[in-house]
């Protein structure tokens, strides 16, 4: 199978390493020249939680920095091209990188989380084969060349609106198959839209609580206070998705207080961009909450004065 990669953070890393170490054709396109050079002399590192380090060498891969990815045949035929870069950065990446490829049938896996990006890219690359991925795998970089493996978790693939036809294409399952080869436990599902919103409720749960006090996930488990604050959070959550009819499957409290456990010595991803002082997704998380509660008429104010708070600690 043939992926090519767009961002060498935390999960483009850690995804590349573990696909190519299993033996898929991988292709990792990092935003800088620089970056690519350090890949292309020292391979990738990932670093295990609990298993042992593996270093995956620079014959394993294919590196190459954006500037060259618009012109690039061999993007052009990927199987499947997977998308680990931040929401932010969207919009100029479909219309500089990618809609150059021309308007064929491309397939795109988009691992973002929060939402509105499916419907963002489908106006800029109409035709193309849309997939979200939502992924409970912990993944920090640690360096340009290194990733932390911070918690194992799973991955469900599927198209947001899916097709009439019931049989998963054979290169779907090729899919799953390559990435349970790597040891990245997948699933391809057609119920994407649950699986979204569960996953986008808890992150406005975790992730702005865990930046604004500095956190990690297991420590908002630690005080009444804390939890009061997240179950606040969830209520308001949970109320405009009740009265705008969107799928959330059951016991989604319980599934956030696991999650917190099970990444329990994560730092989320909005207090890493937080510490490195870059701008967060929050827009898209407690944002798209927020936009929610105004379209069907629900008082949301909590996730209004979140999304104010964490945009207003970056000048
Ligand atoms: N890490 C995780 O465990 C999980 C992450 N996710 C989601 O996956 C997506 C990728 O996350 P993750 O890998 O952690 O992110 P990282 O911040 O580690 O990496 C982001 C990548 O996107 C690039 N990037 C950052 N800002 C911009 C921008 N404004 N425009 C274009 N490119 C940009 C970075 O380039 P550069 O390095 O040059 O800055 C880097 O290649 C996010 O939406 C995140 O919410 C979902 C579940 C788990
Ligand atoms: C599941 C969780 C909260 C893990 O840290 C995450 O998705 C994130 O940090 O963005």
């Amino acid at each position: 199978m043939n992926i090519h990669i767009i961002g060498a953070g935390s999960l483009g890393l850690l995804y590349a390493g573990k696909l190519a170490d299993s033996g898929s054709c991988v292709t990792l396109w990092c935003r800088s020249e620089e970056q690519a050079d350090k890949l292309r002399s020292c391979g990738i590192t990932i670093e295990g939680m609990d298993e042992q380090r593996m270093q995956l060498n620079s014959e394993g891969f294919s590196v190459s920095s954006w500037a060259s990815f618009a012109g690039s045949s061999a993007a052009a035929e990927a199987d499947y091209i997977f998308l680990m870069i931040k929401q932010q950065g969207i919009e100029r990446v479909a219309a500089e990188m990618l809609a150059p490829l021309g308007q064929d049938h491309h397939r795109l896996i988009c691992f973002q989380n929060g939402t509105g990006h499916l419907e963002r890219l489908h106006e800029l690359l109409p035709n193309w084969s849309l997939y979200a991925a939502i992924t409970t795998e912990g993944a920090r970089r640690t360096s340009d060349v290194s990733v932390l493996h911070a918690g194992h978790g799973t991955t469900t693939i599927g198209k947001m609106i899916p097709d009439d036809n019931s049989l998963q294409e054979d290169a779907e399952i090729e899919l799953v198959k390559g990435l349970n080869r790597a040891g990245l436990e997948a699933f391809l599902s057609k119920e994407m839209k649950e699986i979204i919103y569960r996953k986008l409720l808890m992150n406005a749960v975790i992730n702005p609580l865990t930046a604004l006090w500095r956190i990690t996930n297991g420590e908002l488990l630690l005080s009444p206070e804390r939890v009061d604050l997240m179950k606040q959070l969830y209520d308001e959550g949970i109320a405009a998705y009740e009265a705008g009819s969107i799928p959330y499957g059951s016991n989604l409290w319980e599934a956030i207080i696991q999650v917190c456990r099970s990444t329990s010595g994560n730092t989320s991803s909005m207090l890493k961009d937080v510490l490195e002082n870059r701008t967060t997704e929050v827009a898209w998380i407690n944002g798209s909450i927020a936009l929610m509660g105004h379209k069907f008429g629900v008082s949301v104010p909590t996730h209004e004065l979140i999304e104010q708070l964490i945009r207003g600690m970056k000048i």
